[in-house]
């Protein structure tokens, strides 16, 4: 714990100052600040200075109370995204202004920011299945994306023990190839020998349930089989950290028994597996805590039985 705390205090110390709007979120509870507007009359320095020691304080609080192994620690993590070409609400209107911006944008690229997580902070263990529930855009799959280190953070760290691996709807099978040769290949990806391809080989066929689809190109599957077999891979493997983006959500009732059973196991092996669905019931089926994104800002963080009772009567 002692280590945490030096650790937590000595990279923050190194970090620029975070563009903060709130103070970081509450969790087991609704936060007040997720919706509160800004104190503009506060001094700015030090409202800046007590959020980053709110948001770490939370950090190790939440490790004291847990007494698990930390296998993820999100430490007041900001991420901006720059879109350019993009044309900003003020700039959109009348032919005039249309022409104006052409004319500007000639000598310059338009840009734009998406703030698209504000403050996050939140500590995983071993044998957690966390859930991220949120509405669109509410910046789920960014998360996940950072905690995966596909995204750098504008301000703030994500510390990971051991290797996170990333399966989304997206994950990179090749369509151009057969089933059979992306078993092989994603195996070998995640560092498996020869021989243990060999021995998995069938178990990940007979998981995905794709049948003699296997011997075709990935090409010519369903959205469902595809993500059948990208989870059918990467669960034949345990993972310190597994983030898994919707990729349940294309299957049928058996299979998501099946792939709840599997996310059960890695846990009971001591991963860690964060979920991100639409389908609640998915979530409240699989996970043993729940994180609720609202617009860039932990919502509430706690069991999956109280966080999913508020954001359903929210909205429902
Ligand atoms: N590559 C990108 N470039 C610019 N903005 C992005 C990019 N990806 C996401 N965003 C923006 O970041 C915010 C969060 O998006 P994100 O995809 O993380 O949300 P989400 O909760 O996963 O949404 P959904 O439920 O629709 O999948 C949104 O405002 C989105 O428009």
């Amino acid at each position: 714990m002692a280590e945490l705390a030096e650790e937590l205090s000595q990279v923050k110390a190194e970090e620029p100052d975070a563009p903060r709007e709130t103070d970081a979120p509450k969790e087991a509870g609704v936060s007040k600040e997720a919706d509160a507007p800004k104190k503009a009359d506060a001094p700015k320095k030090k409202a800046k200075k007590s959020a980053k020691a709110k948001a770490q304080a939370k950090v190790l609080a939440h490790h004291h109370d847990n007494p698990g192994i930390p296998t993820v620690v999100v430490d007041d993590l900001h991420i901006v995204y720059r879109v350019y070409g993009a044309t900003s609400d003020a700039e959109r209107g009348n032919a005039a202004s249309a022409l104006l911006r052409l004319l500007r944008r000639q000598g310059r690229p338009q840009m734009r920011e998406v703030h698209a997580i504000k403050g996050v902070s939140f500590v995983a263990y071993h044998g957690d299945a966390i859930g991220i529930i949120g509405r669109n855009g509410s910046g789920k799959s960014t998360l996940l994306r950072a905690i995966a280190g596909l995204l750098p953070p504008h301000s703030g760290a994500v510390y990971t023990d051991g290797q996170p691996s990333l399966l989304g709807v997206n994950a990179a099978l090749m369509r151009e190839l057969t089933g059979e040769r992306n078993i092989i290949l994603g195996c070998y990806a995640m560092g498996m020998k020869p021989r243990q391809v060999k021995e998995i080989y069938d178990d990940i066929v007979d998981f995905s349930g794709i049948g003699e689809f296997v011997k075709f190109p990935m090409s010519t599957y369903s959205s469902g089989m595809g993500a059948r077999l990208r989870f059918a891979i990467a669960s034949a493997k345990t993972h310190d950290v597994l983030l898994i983006d919707e990729a349940l959500a294309t299957g049928d009732r058996e299979f998501r028994r099946k792939s709840q059973e599997r996310i059960k196991k890695m846990r009971e092996e001591a991963g860690t597996v964060f979920l991100v669905a639409h389908n609640l019931d998915v979530i409240e089926e699989t996970c043993n805590r729940v994180i609720w994104l609202h617009k860039g800002k932990i919502k509430m963080d706690g069991d999956p039985q109280t966080v999913l009772e508020a954001y359903r009567q929210r909205f429902s």
